[in-house]
C-alpha cells in the first residue's frame, strides 16, 4: 500500500469513528498516525526531490515576503505584476507561471518582497504538479495571499488549505499553549489550566504512545485545544503563517447566474478575505493595507544629533526582533558596539520627551531613535 493509500484508509476509518469516551483513545492513535504518514509523504526520499529547486530558491530581499498561492489562472501573475511592476507572464492558459517569480512593493516605507508562484492543484502534497516546490517557498514566507477565483472559491479555498496543512503550515494560527516535556519516569502525567472540551486524557495518552512518549508531563494551557494541537507539538516541524484570502475577479462582471447568491453570502464571511480585481484594480488598495497590517511590522525613524527625525526612509524590523540592538544591526553591524545609550520617543517610551534606553529596549511601531555614541 502507498503512503497515499494508508492516508486515505485512516481518513475513511476516523470518519466512520463517532467521538465518545470508549473510542477516544483509538480516535487518538489515528491521529497521530495519520500525521507521522503526512510527514512521510512530505519528507523528500534519497538525495534532493521535496522543496526547493531550480528556479524556486530566489534570492530573499526586503524586509518581509509575502507568497501567492492559488490554483492556476486565478489571477496570480496579473495581481503580481501590477502590484511591484515587475513583469510575470499572465494568459488565459493554466500553468503559466512556471517557477518562482519575485518583485518588490514598497508599502509605508517598507520594501515587501511578493513572490509570485506556479499554481497548485489538489494532491499537491502528494507530489503532483510543482505543488511541493510552490509549498515548500510559502513555507518560508511571512504571509500568504490564498488567491481565490471568485466563482469557485470555496471548494478550492478548503482544497489549498488542505494541502498547506498537509505540509505543516497552519495558517492565521499562534502556536498552541501546550507542553510536552519528556521524562525519565513516571508515566504521562496531565495537567490542564483550562477545561478540556475537545480532547481527554485517553486521547492524549494514545497520541504520547503512538509517538513512543512514555514517560511525560504534559500541560494544556490553551482553552479548546485539540488533539491535532497535541500532534502539532509532539511533531514540532510546524510553521504559523499569517494568511490573506484574495477573492480576485470582479463579482459585478460575471453573470449573476454563475454564482448563487447564498455562495455570495457565504463568500463575505470569510475571515481575512479581500474582494479585489486585479485586472481592473479593484480594492487592490484594501489588500495592501490588510497585508501592511498581517506583516505587523516595525518602523523606526532614525534622528541625527541637533536634527529633525528622518521620516523618508524608516528602517523596518519585525516584531520579535525590534529591540534597539535589532535596530543598530540593520544599519550597521558595529554601530551597536559605539552606542552609550540610545533615546527614543513614541509609544515605547516612558514619557513624551524621550527615553534614554540600552540596547535590550524594545522598539514599537513610528518609534524615533536617537543614537548617543561612546
Ligand atoms: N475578469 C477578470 N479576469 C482576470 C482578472 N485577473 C486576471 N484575469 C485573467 O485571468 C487569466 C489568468 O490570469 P493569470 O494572472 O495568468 O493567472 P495566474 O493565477 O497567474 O495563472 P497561473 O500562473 O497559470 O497559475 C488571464 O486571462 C487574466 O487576464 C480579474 O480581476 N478579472
Ligand atoms: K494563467
Ligand atoms: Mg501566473
Amino acid at each position: 500500500m502507498t503512503t497515499v493509500q494508508k492516508i486515505k484508509e485512516i481518513e475513511d476509518e476516523m470518519a466512520k469513528t463517532q467521538k465518545n469516551k470508549a473510542t477516544s483513545y483509538h480516535l487518538g492513535q489515528l491521529k497521530a498516525k495519520l500525521a507521522k504518514l503526512r510527514r512521510e509523504l512530505i519528507t523528500p526520499q534519497g538525495g534532493g526531490g521535496g522543496g526547493g529547486g531550480i528556479g524556486f530558491d530566489v534570492a530573499r530581499t526586503g524586509i518581509a515576503s509575502v507568497g501567492f498561492v492559488g490554483f492556476p489562472s486565478v489571477g496570480k501573475s496579473t495581481l503580481m505584476s501590477k502590484l511591484t511592476g515587475t513583469h510575470s507572464e499572465v494568459s488565459a492558459i493554466d500553468f503559466t507561471t512556471l517557477t518562482t517569480v519575485p518583485g518588490t512593493v514598497k508599502v509605508h516605507g517598507a520594501p515587501i518582497q511578493i513572490l509570485d508562484l506556479p499554481g497548485i492543484i489538489e494532491g499537491a502534497n502528494d507530489g503532483r504538479g510543482r505543488g511541493r516546490q510552490v509549498i515548500a517557498v510559502a513555507r518560508t514566507c511571512n504571509l500568504i495571499f490564498i488567491v481565490l477565483d471568485v466563482l469557485k472559491p470555496l471548494g478550492d479555498k478548503k482544497s489549498i488549505e488542505g494541502e498547506l496543512e498537509g505540509f505543516g503550515i497552519r495558517l492565521n494560527k499562534k502556536p498552541p499553549a501546550v507542553i510536552v516535556r519528556k521524562k525519565d519516569k513516571g508515566g504521562i502525567a496531565i495537567t490542564n489550566t483550562v477545561p478540556l472540551t475537545n480532547i481527554d486524557h485517553d486521547e492524549i495518552k494514545a497520541i504520547c504512545s503512538e509517538y513512543k512518549i512514555n514517560n511525560a508531563d504534559v500541560a494544556i494551557r490553551q482553552p479548546n485545544a485539540t488533539a491535532d494541537d497535541v500532534v502539532d507539538v509532539i511533531e514540532g516541524n510546524r510553521v504559523y503563517i499569517p494568511a490573506i484570502y484574495v477573492l480576485n475577479k470582479d463579482i459585478s462582471h460575471v453573470q449573476i447566474d454563475a454564482i448563487s447568491i447564498e455562495e455570495i453570502d457565504l463568500l463575505y464571511k470569510i475571515p481575512n478575505s479581500v474582494p479585489i480585481s486585479s485586472s481592473v484594480w479593484l480594492n487592490v488598495d484594501e489588500l495592501i493595507e490588510k497585508m501592511w497590517e498581517a506583516l505587523d511590522l516595525v518602523r523606526v525613524y532614525t534622528k541625527p544629533r541637533g536634527l529633525p527625525p528622518d521620516y523618508s526612509s524608516p528602517v523596518v524590523l519585525r516584531k520579535g526582533k525590534s529591540t534597539v540592538e535589532d535596530f543598530c544591526s540593520s544599519i550597521h553591524k558595529e554601530i551597536a558596539k559605539q552606542m552609550k545609550y540610545a533615546i527614543v520617543w513614541g509609544s515605547s517610551a516612558k514619557h513624551s520627551r524621550g527615553q534614554k534606553v540600552g540596547l535590550d529596549h524594545i522598539l514599537e511601531d513610528e518609534d524615533v531613535v536617537h543614537i548617543a555614541k561612546k
